[in-house]
């Protein structure tokens, strides 16, 4: 059926002056996808590719404002929250996304950056768990990340992250505590062939990422490959602003997650080493392509305790391991 509107989506996170990250990068990513991008400004941040050295939150009262000016007037598809600095903010932000009734809400965990900076207070994370996590339907995050909202959610982490079944429990108590779909970017820990962390990754290692829908994994090995960790900082926020982006455009969330997943590393990986920090983030969005939803996609599907019943889209085309 034709479209009678242009998907709109809109990104509440921060502001990465130097236009890699946060609002920058999600409305770059938005515009590539042909979606119209409406921003909600939580924090200004001063910062490069070698790190932040200023962080300033906007007052809650402003953010729920621009919030209020966006969703009263533009019909919004999608949600994407990225960069919440603190308590009061993420309270404000979940009163007004129930009154709007927003449905199609995908978050973007920002709680260490890329170069290793806190970005949020503690409280802003638990915050977020008890007023946010309920109405998300896309959340990512990395291991590190994962790790520290787990320890939020139960006071503690009860196991020590020795093998992939660790991480995938990591995965099922944040799934417990809100977000349908869950993607865990692995990229930055090694495996052996027993699926153990290793710390001295050699060529025969391997990263995993995960997507978890409460029901399935869906596993995505790679061998581990240092240039994944050299990529531009953002490539998380571009991430889930693709995700948010073909949601809007209308794409089943596996579908939405697996596409932006994708295009994002494809474009990742084609970025060349040599030239300057500016010039790869620059590769990067000129290389984000967003792909045909009438591709096949071949994985991993690892599936949990409903294994028999496991039945994934069609789209996914399935080996069971
Ligand atoms: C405003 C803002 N939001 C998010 C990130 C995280 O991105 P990364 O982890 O790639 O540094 C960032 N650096 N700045």
């Amino acid at each position: 059926m034709k479209r009678l509107r242009t998907p709109a989506c809109l990104t509440i996170a921060g502001s990465d002056c130097s236009g890699s990250a946060g609002i920058q990068a999600d409305l770059k990513v938005m515009q590539i996808h042909g979606v119209y991008g409406m921003s909600v400004l939580t924090a200004l941040t001063s910062q490069n590719s070698r790190g932040i050295d200023g962080i300033y939150s906007v007052h809650p009262v402003l953010i729920e404002r621009q919030l209020d000016a966006c969703l009263s007037d533009i019909n919004c598809d999608t949600v994407k929250i990225g960069m919440l600095p603190d308590f009061k903010s993420v309270v404000r932000i979940a009163e007004c996304l129930q009154r709007h009734r927003m449905k199609n809400i995908v978050m973007d965990s920002v709680v260490i950056s890329s170069s290793g900076q806190i970005m949020c207070e503690g409280t802003a994370i638990s915050a977020t768990i008890k007023y946010l996590f309920p109405y998300v339907l896309v959340y990512s995050s990395n291991i590190m990340e994962a790790y520290v909202l787990v320890q939020r959610v139960l006071g503690h982490c009860p196991f020590s992250l020795r093998t992939l079944e660790d991480i995938k429990n990591l995965l099922r108590i944040i799934h417990k505590a809100g977000p349908r779909f869950i993607v865990l970017n692995g990229h930055h820990v090694a495996y052996n062939d027993n699926f153990e962390i290793i710390s001295s990754p050699t060529t025969d290692s391997f990263t995993v990422d995960l997507i978890f829908d409460g029901d399935n994994f869906y596993v995505f090995q790679k061998p581990y490959d240092l240039r994944y960790s050299k990529t531009v900082h953002g490539t998380s926020c571009s991430m889930t602003a693709a995700i948010a982006s073909n949601i809007a455009l209308g794409k089943r969330p596996l579908e939405a997650i697996q596409e932006a997943r994708q295009s994002i590393e494809r474009a990742s990986l084609s970025i060349q080493e040599e030239f300057s920090s500016i010039s790869r983030s620059a590769q990067l969005f000129r290389r984000i392509k967003p792909s045909s939803s009438n591709h096949t996609v071949t994985l991993c599907l690892q599936s949990s305790a409903t294994a028999d019943n496991a039945r994934p889209p069609a789209f996914l085309s399935k080996t069971r391991t």
